[in-house]
Order: structure tokens, then sequence, then C-alpha cells
């Protein structure tokens, strides 16, 4: 079956000359259709580049990026992108159906259906009672519901989010991850979740992609190998969600400068794995104290 986004040999980089600077190398990947796959990478890795190539905002200089099949060489009406900055990816001006409704109209929606399409959104992100607010009105978080309701009402193939929940307290992130993770079951939504946040990634994610430090290549490609129905709680103390951040920590603070090879995924073995995660993560941390001294 084509594969809903498929990512081939891209490379990108910035300049051309001594100023060069090549953001990511060689990134070969999958999203099958109904999945969701988070990013993780090093800061400065080339994360947003990739997303930018993705969404067709910017040309890589090679490689080819092809949704459910066609090459991408603009930005598709069947992608959205959720933004870390909901305070500047919303138009103050509007309303909050506004906002929602705002994406349709280049699309050629009709009136009727926008406002239909906005107001079901904005259930689905609790904010029904919100629409004739304007966004400054709202809290941060709200905000952001905001912004991914205009996404989801743009009945999107794939939804990229770029570090969607970096900017809300950490109360509120959770309560965001929760509402992601409902709405991509109840609408069987496509996502690649682009964050640095090692805990959200296996929390949220079908896989976890992780990236190497500039230029960004992968390094493992791990399943996340936890129920689909997860609780901020109980999935967070779960023994294989504390093994696979381990790894993924592993995998992210012991890279080598260059090349770096890739990584196969060890299977969990014993009762000790979170224990084992734990030393390693303190080892790798005691290791970072004595070589940035
Ligand atoms: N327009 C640009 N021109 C030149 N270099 C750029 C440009 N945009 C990004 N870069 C460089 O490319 C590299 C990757 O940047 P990018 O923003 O993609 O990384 P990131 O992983 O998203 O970063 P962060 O984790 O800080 O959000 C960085 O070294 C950055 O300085």
């Amino acid at each position: 079956m084509t594969p809903m986004l498929e990512v081939a040999g891209l490379r990108h980089t910035y300049g051309s000359g001594p100023t060069a600077h090549t953001a990511v190398q060689n990134l070969t990947f999958e999203v099958a259709t109904g999945e969701l796959a988070c990013i993780v990478g090093p800061s400065g890795c080339g994360k947003s580049t990739l997303l930018r190539c993705i969404a067709g905002l910017i040309k890589p200089s090679a490689g080819t990026v092809s949704l459910h099949g066609d090459k991408i060489d603009r930005t598709p009406e069947d992608l959205a992108v959720v933004f870390q900055d909901y305070s500047r990816s919303l138009f103050p001006w509007l309303s909050v159906r506004g906002n929602v409704e705002f994406p349709l109209r280049s699309r050629g929606v009709s009136r009727a259906d926008r406002r239909k399409r906005a107001a079901e959104a904005l259930e689905w992100v609790g904010l029904s009672g919100a629409g004739a607010k304007y966004p400054w009105q709202l809290s941060g978080g709200m905000q952001q519901r905001v912004s991914i309701a205009r996404a989801l009402a743009c009945q999107p193939s794939l939804l990229l989010m770029d570090e969607p929940f970096a900017s809300v307290d950490a109360q509120t992130r959770f309560e965001l991850e929760d509402l992601l993770l409902r709405v991509r079951h109840e609408h069987e939504s496509t996502v690649l979740l682009v964050t640095h946040d090692i805990d959200e990634s296996v929390y949220l994610g079908d896989r976890v992609l992780v990236l190497s430090k500039s230029p960004a290549s992968i390094v493992a490609d791990l399943t996340v190998d936890l129920p689909a129905q997860r609780d901020q709680i109980t999935t967070r103390e779960s023994k294989n969600f504390v093994a696979l951040r381990g790894e993924v920590a592993r995998l992210l603070h012991n890279q080598p400068a260059a090349e770096p090879e890739p990584v196969k995924r060890p299977t969990p073995s014993s009762a000790d794995d979170q224990a084992a995660a734990q030393r390693f993560l303190e080892a790798e941390r005691e290791q970072a104290r004595q070589t940035s001294h």
C-alpha cells in the first residue's frame, strides 16, 4: 500500500559557498496512513527544516517528499501544520470561529460548510462556546486548541505539528497531549509531530524517529510498544515506557560527532529494565558533566 508520507534521500543545504550549511542529509522514512510518528532530535539538528520541506515551504536541495504517492513541490491542500507559536499563528483581529474558518476560504469551501466545519472542529477540541471570542481573550492552552481545531477543520490527510505544546505550562501540555491522542483516534488522523521532549515522543507516538545532531539523519526508528489507550500517570510509570524513554535518551546523548551508525533496538528483557535505564541515564548525565568541565 502507498504510504501516506514518503521521504526519500532528503537533504537541505541553506546558502552556498563557504557559508553553506547542510541542515538535514539523507533522510529516508515513511509514515503509514493513520499513524502518529514522532520525530525527536537535539536542538538545532534540523527538525523544523525537515517539516518545512515536507510542508512544501522550502524546496529541498536533494531527495523527494511524496504525499499519498504525489511528489510535493508546493504546500498541498490536504496538509495542515500546527506550529509552536500559537500567538503568532492566529489572527488577533478574527474571532476564534473566523480563525478556524479562515483556511477553508482559500480551499473553496462554501460559507455554510465553513460554519459547520468550524463548529465541529471547535467541539472536538472542547471550545464549542468560544467561537465568538477573540484569541487574545483566551489562555495559551486554549489558543493552541484553536490552532489544532483550525488544522482539523481542513480535514488534512497529514497533520504536521512542530513542537506544538512547547509553549504551554506542564499541566496544559498534558491536557493537549491527551486531546491529540483522542482526536487522532476519533478521526484516524495521520500525524507527524516534532518535539525535543523525549517523554512526549514516547507518550504520543506509535513510532519515534530519533535524529542525529546537525546535519540530521535518522539514527533509530523505534516502535512504541504501548497500548493505544494511554494515560498520563499509568502509561508514564509503565515498564515499557520507561525502557523506551531510556533508549531514546541514550540514542540522543550518545551520538558520535559525525556520520552516526544506525543503531539497533535492544529488546527489553528483564524486570530490571526500569532501574537499568535510570542508572544508564545517571551515568550519561555524569559523563556529560565531566566532559563539559
Ligand atoms: N534560513 C536559514 N538559513 C541558514 N541556516 C538556517 C536557516 N534555518 C535554519 N538554519 C540552520 O539549520 C540548522 C537546523 O535548523 P532547524 O531550525 O531546522 O533545527 P531544529 O532542530 O528545528 O532546531 P530547534 O530544536 O532549536 O527548534 C541550524 O543550524 C540552523 O541554524
